[in-house]
């Protein structure tokens, strides 16, 4: 493989402390670094015991529990988040939970300038990245901004361990797609490459461990590593067509987050595979394959994930207009979305069949 000419790469401060435990009993040390002494601690409904555990561990330091957070982050959750951290007179927040709960921490800091704390739960990886998300008036709209970057990731292999099999296998999708889409995107460079390979030979090795037994702390440990890396990578790089596909079907469509991920992925980068050999190659390698869109569909089914639109509740009829947003929407991608492609993409992905090469083996 030849080295790229020329590339560029940021670096936004972030600490990360990763231990078992750490939720507990490193979120009151972060807070002290960061200099807050009144935190809100923002999660949702279902994960509201362990974020009490962690509001419990920050004493007197806890403004209250904003348990609110829903995935898409609908842009009235964000008005009624930001109304209590102002209400609470608080000075930063601690997002404990999955990407919901992340996501809404991220809408308080964007309009109130006020220092995040992620404590993930998932392995949606949203805790390393500058990226947005609110949905409004039926549509998901994202943007970076580094004022939504968590200042500190508190990483507690144990709190994941109560993660369903199910939402560990597409979570952990979820994070293979950030590192997929990394490798072809224009703003790729030798480190993200470095670190997807190893992210996506990382998840796609303690997956299979963890559906077999979801107690397995080493293997909860390697896919919360692999998070953090495949996180980063999205932190580093623009979104392509895989990512913005599952933002409309989110957001529109109101889909599952990581499960419309795990389907899309395999037939989004068939679609590109033509126009990014370098990506393939990476892949290839980190999953010791040399069809990537077929043994990501393969591993999928092996661990019992959704494989289909259709499954995951898309209408057949939803199918064209769904298309027709994802390519009336301008972003970078290695292969222009036609309205064809997208069209047939979304088609091969509501039908969940194995993915092959969409429109030829050429741009
Ligand atoms: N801005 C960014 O960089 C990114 C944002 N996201 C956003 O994150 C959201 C999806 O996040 P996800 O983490 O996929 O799901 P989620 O945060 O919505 O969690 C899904 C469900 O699992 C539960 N849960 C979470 N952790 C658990 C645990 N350890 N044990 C038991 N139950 C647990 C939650 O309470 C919830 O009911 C979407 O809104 C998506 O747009 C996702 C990836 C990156
Ligand atoms: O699709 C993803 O996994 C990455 C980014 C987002 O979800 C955007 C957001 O809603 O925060």
């Amino acid at each position: 493989m030849t080295f790229p000419s020329e590339f560029s790469y940021e670096t936004r401060p972030v600490r990360v402390v990763f231990r078992p435990g750490a939720a507990v009993t490193a979120t009151p040390d972060e807070a002290a670094r960061l200099g807050l002494r009144r935190l809100l601690v923002v999660c949702g409904g279902r994960g509201e015991t362990v974020a009490r555990a962690v509001a419990d561990a920050l004493g007197d330091t806890c403004a209250g529990v904003h348990a609110e957070a829903r995935m898409h982050v609908p842009a009235e959750d964000a008005d009624r988040a930001v109304e209590a951290v102002r209400a609470a007179g608080a000075d930063g927040c601690v997002a404990v939970g999955g990407g919901s709960a992340i996501g809404l921490g991220k809408a308080i800091a964007l309009r109130t300038g006020l220092p995040l704390i992620a404590v993930p739960s998932t392995y949606s990886g949203s805790e390393m990245t500058p990226v947005w998300g609110l949905t409004e008036h039926g549509a998901k709209r994202t943007g970076r901004d580094p004022v939504v970057q968590p200042r500190s990731v508190v990483y507690d292999p144990r709190l994941t361990l109560s993660l369903p099999v199910p939402l560990t296998v597409t979570s952990g999708v979820n994070a293979l797609a950030h590192a997929v889409e990394s490798l072809y995107a224009p703003d790729a460079s030798p480190l993200v490459s470095v670190m997807a390979e190893e992210g996506v030979r990382a998840m796609a090795g303690a997956l299979p461990h963890l559906a077999a037994d979801p107690q397995d702390l080493d293997a909860r440990s390697r896919a919360l590593y692999a998070a953090w890396l495949c996180g980063a990578c999205l932190g580093a790089t623009t979104m392509g067509l895989h990512h913005k596909t599952c933002h409309v079907l989110g957001g529109t469509f109101g889909l599952p987050h990581a499960e419309t991920h795990t389907v899309v992925l395999p037939y989004a980068l068939a679609y590109n595979a033509p126009a990014a050999p370098r990506a393939l190659t990476v892949l290839g390698r980190a999953l010791g394959t040399d069809d990537v869109p077929r043994a990501l569909w393969e591993l999928a089914g092996r661990l019992g994930a959704p494989r289909s639109l259709a499954e995951l509740g898309l209408e057949e009829a939803d199918v064209a207009p769904a298309a027709a947003r994802v390519a009336g929407e301008p972003y970078a991608n290695p292969r222009p979305v036609t309205a064809d492609g997208a069209r047939a993409v979304l088609r091969a992905a509501y039908e969940g069949g194995p993915p092959e090469p969409v429109g030829g083996t050429t741009v």
